[in-house]
């Protein structure tokens, strides 16, 4: 297909790999000789016209750097027909031919509705801490994330086992315990809560107790933020009431997550993904994201990648249970 001209944005909370995303669009951009469009601060950028021309020797010196560089945000009013009218007006004004969004599943609802509404060919590549989209096996910042988490944990234990601490650390993913999950496992921690299973406080009790009975004060428990595991603060004053001798601190790493240069993984994933969504535009392909399964590029549909749950493994869970204590 002969496409002269693209836009590309960043939405949702930023993570670690997003700039080597940008890069490899704009660069791959240039090799098939399309335009591209840089839009700030995601679809708000798109609603106020804020966009600019962005050419390979932009993006010098950007593939080892965290955040976005086009800036990222939520839009409440891109959620609104009102809103994804005026987006649409700009986009025609600044002769777009397609768009390329980084983002996780909002952005991709966006990106779904948008791209039906006005028929604009949209490619999305996953970019989320989080990890939880389906038709991936890794999202662009996962593997940062996480590798932060466990040098923030792996830090954190130094004091819990000098001081014969118990910690309860909670670390991101909204409704989804990949971070939780795997940071656990990482660094031998006592119990990991998330989200996707039932969290049970008698379990807890009993790995807390058996481990006391070995000997040994100092824990940490992993928690998955979230509304459904209700709050770290609570759980640690719950356990305080069952355990008074204990000394229990709660830490919260929080955003630490989504920032910092990406690991080579990520780096690598974005570079890949950015290469194959700028060929899927040029090749008509629409309203998918592009993905990474068993080492190969894949693409799915908006649609699927939203509403199929990402699974998690919860083998990982009794895995953790059987090497914890
Ligand atoms: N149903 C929707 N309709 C239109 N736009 C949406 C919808 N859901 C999300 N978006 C857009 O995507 C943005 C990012 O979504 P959000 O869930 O915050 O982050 P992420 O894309 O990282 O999951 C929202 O602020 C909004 O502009
Ligand atoms: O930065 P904010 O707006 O407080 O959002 C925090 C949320 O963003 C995340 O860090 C990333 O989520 P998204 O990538 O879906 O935006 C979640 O883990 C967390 O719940
Ligand atoms: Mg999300």
């Amino acid at each position: 297909m002969n496409i002269g001209k693209i836009g590309i944005l960043t939405s949702g909370g930023d993570s670690p790999g997003m700039n080597a995303a940008i890069r490899a669009v704009v660069r791959t951009a240039s090799y098939y000789c399309v335009n591209c469009i840089g839009i700030s601060l995601g679809y708000k950028g798109l609603i106020n016209n804020e966009m600019r021309k962005v050419v390979p020797t932009d993006v010098n010196n950007l593939i080892h750097r965290g955040g976005t560089i086009l800036k990222t945000a939520r839009s409440e009013e891109f959620k609104t027909k009102f809103g994804r009218k005026k987006a649409n007006i700009n986009y025609k004004k600044n002769g777009l031919e397609g768009l390329i969004v980084i983002g996780g599943d909002g952005s991709f609802t966006g990106a779904m509705i948008f791209g039906q509404e006005y028929n604009i060919p949209i490619i999305g590549i996953p970019g989320t801490i989080d990890n939880d989209i389906y038709g991936t096996d890794f999202t662009v910042g996962y593997d940062t994330a996480l590798n932060t988490a466990i040098e923030a944990i792996d830090k954190i234990r130094d004091t819990a086992t000098s001081h014969n601490r118990l910690f309860f650390i909670e670390v991101m993913g909204k409704d989804s315990g990949f971070i939780a999950l795997n940071s656990g496992i990482a660094t031998g921690a006592l119990d990991i809560l998330i989200p996707e299973k039932k969290y049970n406080l008698d379990k807890l009790f009993y790995s807390i107790e058996k481990v006391k009975q070995k000997g040994k004060y100092s824990s940490i428990i992993i928690v998955s933020e979230g509304k459904k595991l209700g709050g770290v603060y609570d759980l640690a004053k719950t356990t305080k009431k069952k355990f008074p001798d204990y000394d229990i601190r709660v830490s919260i790493l929080g955003h630490i997550q989504r920032g910092g240069y990406p690991t080579c993984s990520d780096r690598v994933l974005a570079s890949r993904l950015g290469v194959a969504s700028v060929e899927a535009l040029i090749s008509g392909k629409k309203n998918v994201m592009t993905g990474i399964k068993a080492n190969k590029v894949i693409f799915t549909p908006f649609l699927k990648a939203i509403k199929k749950k990402r699974k998690i493994d919860i083998d990982l869970i009794k895995i953790s249970d059987i090497i914890a204590c």
